[in-house]
């Protein structure tokens, strides 16, 4: 047995460090992978040597797999064998149909830690460059679904919603949440943190409340308030769920066939019957044309079907923001703004109402096309807004929280239109950039707020962004990036003038 030094650092995997003699005895080298085993409980460590910071008979083990190990006082160790996904992974690569033992033995690997950082991020590139065929897509999201806990419900329907993400300010799920429990339906809302944006509905609800809850802490406060909104990766639903996301964001890809896995799994654990996804198309999003859309839309149908879940797509705008924020913070006090019936962004209001009112009707408790306006009833009567506090408030926030409460990053510059005229460009990639850049999702108080949008009249030095982070040095490196190249363009009506060549 080897006596355990804790090392309370997160470094992203799970690691532990072994002195070198013990190493050497054991015949393992720096970068093998180990299986841990403590009492009651066992995971799979990368291995790092030392000769000073872990004397010989001990073994340094940091956060992540202390975690797994529920902080042991003293562990064994034995060499692990090559994980048997890796050969499966590299068939994925060569484009190879799988098993369904195959995905299962790949899901189950990465719910046990047993594969790297570099393994995982080659699954996650494979699924990248090839698309997986739609029953292999089943299995996938099966695997994923059965490798975690489930919540089932006594009382049905149960709603749900969840967009691809894609669009910046995407911030629908803090009104229609509210919304669809207001009606009197479960809504137990997962999310993911980030993946291609500055800000997920895990890191917005962030600002508000704690977002980390079991499966069955979720059941009961669904059922006590009528919804959650919290964290998929916090939680042992679908797990291999947020470790491969956590590869997606580094790289800022969301494989197709995964996206389907990742929503639907999340969906199916937590016991839903119906469920609207939120599409946004247009160009730099997921889905640059409508035509995307439709194959998308049959295929999440599809999926649907095949777990017993009634699912409807919403094809939305995705050409500009959401709203004109970008970042937790900011997202969230536009978001509250709107739930406060002060005035607001309209496409926020409108995109929120309709996707509101698709689950109203879906869940039986408005008529078919009377959802948008069952929706706003709840909006504008307050309801919706008492609902988020009361949500809020199971979830550990504070209930009295307004959107002037809201504090945002205290750098913030703005950059200026270098000419009068309209915005013909519009950048939505370069946005989200510019408020990671910031600092966002981690830092909550970073972010974009947006002044001028497609279209719209612009004086020479007007503001077009303004930029807030909480650190100067991570605005300064935002700002010079966004003159270097602006995400939005503006120019006169006049573009180019061509003059007689007599009276040149
Ligand atoms: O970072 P990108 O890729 O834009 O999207 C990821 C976001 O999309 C989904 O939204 P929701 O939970 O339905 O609101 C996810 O849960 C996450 O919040
Ligand atoms: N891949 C994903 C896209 C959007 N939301 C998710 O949870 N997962």
């Amino acid at each position: 047995m080897l006596l355990v030094r804790p090392f309370d650092i997160e470094i992203g995997q799970h690691k532990v460090m072994l002195n070198i003699v013990d190493a050497r005895e054991r015949g393992l080298n720096p970068g093998d992978r180990v299986r841990v085993r403590a009492k009651g409980a066992a995971t799979t460590a990368l291995l790092d040597t030392t000769t000073q910071m872990v004397k010989p008979g001990e073994i340094g083990i940091f956060t992540e797999a202390l975690k797994d190990l529920n902080n042991p006082v003293d562990v064994d160790i034995l060499p692990a064998p090559r994980p048997a996904s890796i050969c499966h992974i590299k068939s994925l690569m060569d484009n190879e149909k799988l098993s369904e033992d195959q995905i299962r033995t790949i899901v189950q690997d990465i719910v046990d830690n047993n594969l790297s950082d570099i393994e995982l991020a080659a699954y996650v590139t494979a699924s990248y460059i090839h698309n997986m065929p739609s029953e292999e897509v089943v299995w996938l999201t099966k695997a994923m679904i059965e490798t975690g806990e489930r919540i089932h419900f006594d009382t049905h329907p149960v709603m749900d919603k969840h967009s691809i993400g894609g669009v910046p300010g995407n911030k629908v799920s803090l009104l229609i949440v509210p919304i669809v429990a207001a009606a009197g339906l479960l809504i137990p809302k997962t999310s993911s943190r980030a993946i291609t944006g500055a800000g997920g509905t895990a890191d917005l609800m962030e600002v508000l409340a704690p977002v980390e809850f079991s499966a069955a802490e979720i059941k009961e406060i669904t059922e006590k308030v009528g919804g959650v909104i919290v964290w998929g990766g916090a939680t042992n639903i679908a797990p291999a769920d947020d470790k491969l996301i956590k590869a997606e964001y580094a790289l800022s890809i969301d494989p197709y066939s995964q996206m389907l896995a990742s929503i639907m799994a999340k969906k199916g654990a937590v016991g839903a019957d119906a469920v609207v996804v939120d599409m946004p198309v247009g160009p730099g999003t997921k889905l640059p044309t409508a035509d995307d859309g439709r194959t998308l839309a049959k295929d999440l149908i599809d999926l649907g079907d095949k777990l017993g879940i009634r699912v409807e797509c919403a094809m939305t705008f995705g050409g500009s923001p959401v709203g004109r924020t970008i970042g937790p913070a900011l997202e969230v006090r536009e978001a509250l703004t709107l739930l406060e019936n002060k005035p607001g962004p309209n496409s926020l209001r409108e995109k929120s109402l309709s996707l509101a009112g698709i689950l109203l009707e879906m869940g039986g408790v408005a008529g078919r096309g009377e959802g948008y306006a069952a929706a706003e009833e709840i909006l504008s009567s307050g309801k919706a807004h008492a609902k988020l506090m009361e949500i809020i408030a199971a979830q550990g926030g504070n209930p009295n929280v307004k959107s002037e409460d809201i504090v945002i990053g205290e750098n913030c510059e703005e950059i200026l239109a270098p000419a009068g005229g309209y915005v013909v460009a519009f950048y939505n990639k370069r946005l989200v950039e510019l408020a990671r850049m910031a600092g966002a999702p981690s830092d909550q108080k970073a972010g974009v707020i947006i002044h001028k949008k497609m279209g719209e009249r612009v004086k020479k030095g007007e503001p077009l962004i303004t930029i807030c982070s909480s650190s100067d040095w991570e605005l300064d490196s935002a700002v010079r990036d966004a003159k270097r190249s602006m995400p939005i363009v503006v120019e006169g009506m006049l573009l180019e003038r061509y003059p007689r060549i007599t009276e040149l």
